[in-house]
């Protein structure tokens, strides 16, 4: 179902929701840290998706343990390489990693903008020993406020020209879009990219704010598109790429059950929408499984399934001579 004639991406990836479950060990020994399991089986169960959660917020829940083990900057410079390896080892030609260096400081109070430094190293380092192609997304984590995200932003800005969007993540019901007007005029001041999650947790009323007030470009999840015909509209007129997350929205109780999952009507409304992971190390998922398993059970045809692997071409922030590199790079393979 995936076709190898065309570069496998992957646009919605966070490298904080995909730390190796080892990792956590490894790291909460190094630190002297005490964690809820001393072995992989019993620590599997906090730090993964093991049934799915009643809601958005207690889904990231299972996120935290990943974050709290990055006790130094090297740790985050070594989460952030085996993100590289990860990919490569999926089968990946292309991934957007983002990350919310103010989540990945708090535990140990890191400096930001040294976190944001080490990921950035990190995953140079891995683009090379892995010959994955990759791009930062730098994430303002509204869940902790807007003092909070400043600080954030501040952090990613001060390396401004390694990190190409800006998006914002978290607990979209508690901490609305039009919080952060004045963080993503100066995101986009800053000459980046935006992509917001939107439309996950809130309503299409979400979408249309992150659109107009806070100019997205892309729109993370954007299920709740399905109420709002105008919208649906819109985006296709626009060409507004959705980046959709099957499994994550079963796993957050955001959408009932893959047959209900709005991806196919995104495709068949001639939205650009695309096939990613989310948080592949929590939910247990990777990229494959989202294609060959997930996308039929969501009931795309293998045409539509290819459609969604060309949109994430057509919608990945890469200027086009980029994309036609990329291209010409899988078919030379
Ligand atoms: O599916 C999701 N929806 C909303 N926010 C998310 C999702 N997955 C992770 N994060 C959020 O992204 C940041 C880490 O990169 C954290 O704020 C985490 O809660
Ligand atoms: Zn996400």
């Amino acid at each position: 179902m995936i076709d190898t004639r065309l570069p496998l991406t992957d646009l919605h990836r966070h490298l904080d929701g995909n730390i190796r479950a080892q990792t956590i060990l490894e790291l909460g020994r190094q630190f002297n840290l005490e964690l809820p399991g001393a072995t992989l089986e019993t620590l599997r169960p906090h730090v993964q998706i093991t049934k799915n959660e009643p809601d958005l917020v207690s889904f990231l829940a299972k996120l935290d343990w990943g974050v709290k083990v990055l006790g130094s900057l090297e740790a985050c410079r070594r989460v952030a390489w085996e993100n590289v390896e990860d990919a490569a080892r999926n089968g990946l030609h292309y991934v957007e990693l983002r990350f919310s260096p103010g989540y990945m400081a708090m535990t140990h109070q890191l400096p930001v903008a040294g976190v944001v430094e080490a990921v950035i190293d990190g995953v140079r380092q891995g683009c090379r020993d892995f010959g994955v192609e990759a791009r930062l997304i730098g994430i303002l984590s509204r869940t902790f406020g807007e003092e909070a995200c400043v600080a954030e932003l501040e952090g990613l800005l001060a390396h401004r020209d390694h990190i190409t969007a800006l998006d914002l993540a978290g607990d979209e019901l508690g901490f609305p879009g039009s919080l952060f007007l004045s963080h993503f005029n100066r995101g986009r001041d800053a000459g980046w990219r935006i992509t917001v999650h939107a439309g996950e947790a809130a309503g299409p009323e979400s979408i249309w704010q992150a659109i107009r007030e806070l100019g997205a470009e892309r729109i993370g999840h954007g299920v709740k598109a399905v109420e709002d015909p105008a919208l649906m509209d819109f985006l296709a007129e626009q060409g507004i790429g959705i980046e959709s997350c099957l499994t994550s929205n079963i796993q957050t109780s955001t959408v009932a059950s893959l047959e209900k999952h709005p991806l196919k009507r995104f495709l068949e409304h001639g939205i650009l929408a695309t096939i990613n992971t989310d948080d592949p190390g929590v939910q247990g998922v990777d990229i494959g499984h989202e294609y060959t398993v997930a996308a039929p059970a969501a009931g795309l045809s293998a045409a539509q399934i290819r459609t969604a692997q060309e949109n994430g071409l057509k919608i990945a922030f890469l200027s086009a001579q980029e994309k036609q590199a990329l291209l010409d790079k899988v078919r030379a393979a």
